[in-house]
């Protein structure tokens, strides 16, 4: 309820894909200036900033905070409120999620939001996971997710909810759930995403073990779909985009929901009890000190 109010709150506070400028109010101007104008839009926020060309119908998600795009509550929020406009907006088609951070594209769950708080904000944190997977794995719009960087955990999840996932090829990147390694267990609904992309077994070991893959180790398994170059992931997640805008949108669209209905309509039903499993986990003595051993790891690893 929380992230619906503060959805509704942002929502009218806020101008999204704000309207292009009217730059031939200021004079003569080339026409293909004032065209490119109207055909692109940018929105910006704290922690996301979108790109939209209109001529293609795709929008750029950058996610944009530093220092490793953990998805804390308040990142949620902006994310969710940048896809629901970008839904709702007939002329947006697909969309590419990157990250404007080097070396990270999501590190994950923010583990401060889990890690000594009420149950009351754990369970605020919680819906806006759920809201995020939601959002992302029932999306209309086709989704690439351009990996570039490290992807554990729930920035993992966030990829997978996509329709296609591209990563940088670079063997310091590991995407992954591993959430074993930090003492806690992947929800049922991580657990379906992975299994729906990479199968029952792979994905029975990789939780068990808590397994981050490098880029050719999570191509593989079919984690990602394919790796390129750094230099090449824009362009190449633009070529996928094309091959994938060019089926008809409603067979397209029928033929992603007829696979994930099943996963969406799993968990919706089980929504409140998921709430409820979370925060009752997660607020646990031994969880909390899980989790307390996991940061002082995080902080002694870079010292
Ligand atoms: C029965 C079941 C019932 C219900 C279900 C119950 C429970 C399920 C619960 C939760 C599921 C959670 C899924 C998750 O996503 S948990 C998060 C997992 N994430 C990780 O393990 C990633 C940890 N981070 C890293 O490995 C690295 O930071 C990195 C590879 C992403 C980037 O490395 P760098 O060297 O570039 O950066 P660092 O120096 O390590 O980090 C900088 C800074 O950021 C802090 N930080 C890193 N990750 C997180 C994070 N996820 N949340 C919060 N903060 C994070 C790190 O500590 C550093 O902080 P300081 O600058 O030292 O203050």
């Amino acid at each position: 309820m929380a992230l619906r109010a503060a959805l509704r709150t942002k929502c009218a506070l806020s101008g999204f894909l704000s309207q292009p400028s009217s730059s031939s109010r200021h004079g003569r101007v080339c026409a293909s200036t004032v065209l490119a104008a109207q055909q692109r839009s940018n929105s910006t926020s704290s922690k996301i900033s979108v790109d939209f060309d209109q001529s293609t119908g795709v929008a750029v998600m950058h996610m944009k905070s530093p220092p490793v795009n953990s998805l804390s509550l308040d990142f949620l929020t902006e994310f969710c409120i940048s896809l629901e406009k970008l839904e709702m907006d007939k002329s947006c088609r697909g969309l590419i999620i990157t990250s404007s951070l080097p070396k990270v594209f999501s590190a994950g769950l923010d583990i401060l939001e889990m890690y000594g708080k009420s149950p009351e904000s754990c369970g605020e944190f919680w819906k806006a996971v759920q809201e995020m997977w939601l959002k992302l794995y029932s999306s209309n719009m086709v989704t690439v997710a351009a990996i570039n960087g490290s992807s554990p955990a729930g920035g993992c999840l966030m990829s997978l909810t996509c329709d296609y996932r591209i990563m940088v090829d670079n063997p310091r990147y590991s995407i992954g759930l591993n959430e074993t390694q930090l003492g806690i267990v992947a929800p049922f609904w991580f657990k379906d995403t992975m299994a729906n992309t990479v199968g029952h077994r792979i994905t029975e070991m990789a939780l068990a073990l808590g397994m981050l893959y490098s880029p050719a180790e999570a191509l593989k398994i079919g984690l990602v779909d394919q790796i390129v170059p750094e230099e090449k992931l824009m362009s190449t997640a633009e070529q996928a985009m094309a091959k994938w805008l060019a089926i008809p949108a409603h067979a397209r669209q029928l033929t992603k929901s007829m696979m994930r209905k099943p996963t969406v309509d799993r968990m919706t039903s089980k929504r409140e009890a998921d709430v409820q499993n979370f925060v009752s986990f997660i607020t646990k003595d031994a969880i909390q000190n899980s989790l307390r051993v996991y940061l002082e790891m995080l902080k002694k690893r870079k010292a």
